[in-house]
């Protein structure tokens, strides 16, 4: 394919257009019934073992979506990313986050230079400040230990790092290293988010770690100037040195706010904000928290994992597998939606991240040369933990939309729980859903099992289940740092495969600027009116009168800088 043609010009594209029929003629039920097809639906790697024979997909779908693949040159974009190339073009960058959790003999160049020497350089820095902080042998201005860290970041800079510490925390090895610290993370810049955060914190032991790539993110810069104060107005402002580091790309800036240049942490432009989890954005707050030698298995989980990406074969290859089969979901069959549902309270927050992983990067309207795109591209994420999903939203799973859903189940718990007169234990339980929910959607349930249930007339549409509704099935070991690593990994990949067939720049996100810029316009008249006295000029009658409502309604709030600070 030319660089400038249209993956849906291709014969692949058209191919696989034209067999959406042949799949529509079949109904899952039938196609579960062939243990051949489901076994060669099977794929392991390093544990974990996935399960997509209840896709709505025949081993002809495969074959025709690796063709897909092939005219996409899925696997010379995969080489290139690997290679450090600029892929991302629109912002003239290579997109290293496989460098972050390279081993230290790796060698892995951008731009002409070998960029894991500087990734250890980091992460040793962050072992040797981490140990310190939690020996005590770093203090707070007062003398006492730091045992309590606030991460303040947004986006990328918050949804990873909060995703893997959500899923570590009731993790047996990584409770016990944490014990005693608490890590909390202040994202939004909703006043109510920053007394949630430092409500029951004492500044003395409290170590603020602000986390932004650019370092000029309103939202952070305002709660970390606003952490600045919470320090500085009860210890001292000399006493930020001891309390605030920083990581970032901007050091220059990191340093203009206050911070000293020897407590940030840098990493580099080739980390995507997204897809920054595994540099000092995550490892430093969560090395805090659990040290850092818990971290590293995390990293040698998505390092495995990205091994496997790079040389595995496509009909083995679990990234591309599932890339692909989200590719045939939303272009060809029509579904717009994908749930996450993980079966581990853990995992509480894996959907919150990978809705900014996979809709930041896949959401666009034009191809990686400009182009505007006759498809649609990325998908509508969101989901929750199982069982807890079922009591609210699979209703409309079951008999309303079909939305493709990912099931995530882990072997064994982190908190196991035998009752004695429990016919199975509480794992079991929530297994036994995450077995059942995946057959429900795919079966169904027909008027004839109905009738023979003798289920009233009436009521017989009402409790027919038509089945066909497409999901698969990830199955991990147990839940610790090394396969929370592994869920990470794959999800980031599997984001890039189907940019990658999409032809589109998954590492750019100029659709969030829009709306920043034109907050920059309310920030400034919300400033003009209450300092100045100035009307609401320059916006249209909708937006002119809300603004002025709101200023109006709010002229009666407190102004004095303590009432600021929590009042919970
Ligand atoms: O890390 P920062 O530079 O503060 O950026 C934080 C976030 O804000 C931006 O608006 C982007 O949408 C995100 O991709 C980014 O992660």
């Amino acid at each position: 394919m030319a660089s400038s043609a249209l993956i849906s010009d291709t014969e692949s594209w058209k191919d696989l257009r034209a067999h959406v029929e042949e799949i529509n003629k079949t109904h899952l039920r039938d196609l579960m019934n062939n243990n051949n097809r489901c076994q060669s639906m099977m794929v392991e790697f390093d544990g974990i073992l996935i399960d997509y024979s209840r896709q709505r997909a025949t081993l002809d779908t495969l074959n025709k979506l690796f063709s897909l693949a092939e005219a996409a040159r899925v696997k010379e974009k995969i080489i290139r990313m690997f290679n450090g190339e600029h892929i991302n073009s629109t912002e003239n960058r290579s997109v290293l986050h496989i460098a972050l959790r390279a081993p230290r003999d790796a060698v892995i160049n951008s731009d002409g230079k070998n960029v894991v020497p500087e990734v250890w350089h980091v992460l040793d820095k962050i072992r040797d400040f981490s140990e310190r902080v939690r020996s005590g042998a770093w203090v707070g201005a007062t003398g006492k230990t730091l045992k309590d860290v606030v991460a303040v970041g947004i986006g990328g800079s918050f949804l990873g790092p909060l995703f893997v510490h959500t899923a570590l925390q009731t993790e047996a090895e990584a409770s016990e290293c944490a014990r005693g610290r608490q890590l909390r993370f202040l994202a939004n810049v909703d006043p109510i988010d920053v007394a949630r955060n430092i409500t029951g914190l004492n500044p003395e032991t409290t170590l603020v770690v602000v986390v932004s790539k650019t370092f000029t993110t309103a939202e952070t810069m305002l709660n970390a100037r606003t952490m600045r104060e919470w320090i500085s107005s009860v210890l001292g402002p000399l006493a930020v040195a001891k309390h605030m580091v920083a990581v970032s790309t901007n050091l220059k800036l990191v340093e203009q706010f206050g911070i000293d240049p020897n407590n940030a942490f840098a990493f580099w432009d080739w980390v995507g904000g997204r897809y920054s989890v595994c540099s000092a954005v995550g490892v430093l707050p969560l090395s805090l928290q659990y040290g850092f030698s818990i971290v590293e298995k995390f990293l040698k989980g998505a390092s495995s994992v990205d091994q496997h990406f790079l040389s595995a074969p496509f009909e083995k290859n679990i990234p591309v597998l599932l890339g692909l089969l989200s590719v045939w979901n939303v272009s060809f069959l029509g579904y717009p939606a994908r749930a996450i549902l993980p079966y581990s309270q853990a995992l509480e927050k894996l959907a919150p991240h990978i809705q900014q992983v996979s809709m930041e990067s896949n959401g666009k309207g034009v191809s990686i040369d400009g182009v505007p795109l006759p498809y649609q591209t990325g998908e509508i994420d969101f989901g929750e933990p199982g069982t807890n999903g079922q009591h609210s939203f699979y209703q409309l799973i079951h008999q309303g939309r079909v939305i493709p859903c990912d099931f995530i189940g882990v072997v064994k718990s982190q908190q196991p729980i035998y009752l004695k007169d429990e016919v199975v234990n509480n794992h079991d339980e929530l297994m036994s859903n995450f077995f059942a929910q995946p057959d429900a959607l795919a079966y169904g349930k027909t008027p004839e099992q109905l009738q023979k249930e003798n289920i009233p007339e009436h009521l017989v549409s009402h409790k027919t289940f038509s089945g066909n509704r497409p999901s698969l099935s990830i199955l991990l070991p147990s839940l610790n740092a090394y396969n929370i690593g592994q869920l990470l990994a794959i999800y980031e990949h599997r984001v890039a495969v189907q940019g990658f067939v999409w032809c589109i720049n998954s590492f750019d996100q100029w659709g969030v600027e829009l709306g920043k810029s034109l907050a920059t316009q309310v920030r400034k008249q919300l400033h003009a009116s209450r300092k100045k006295g100035e009307s609401v000029e320059g916006f249209n009658f909708s937006t002119k009168t809300l603004i002025t409502r709101y200023l109006e309604a709010s002229a009666d709030v407190p102004s004095d800088p303590s009432t600021l600070l929590p009042n919970i």
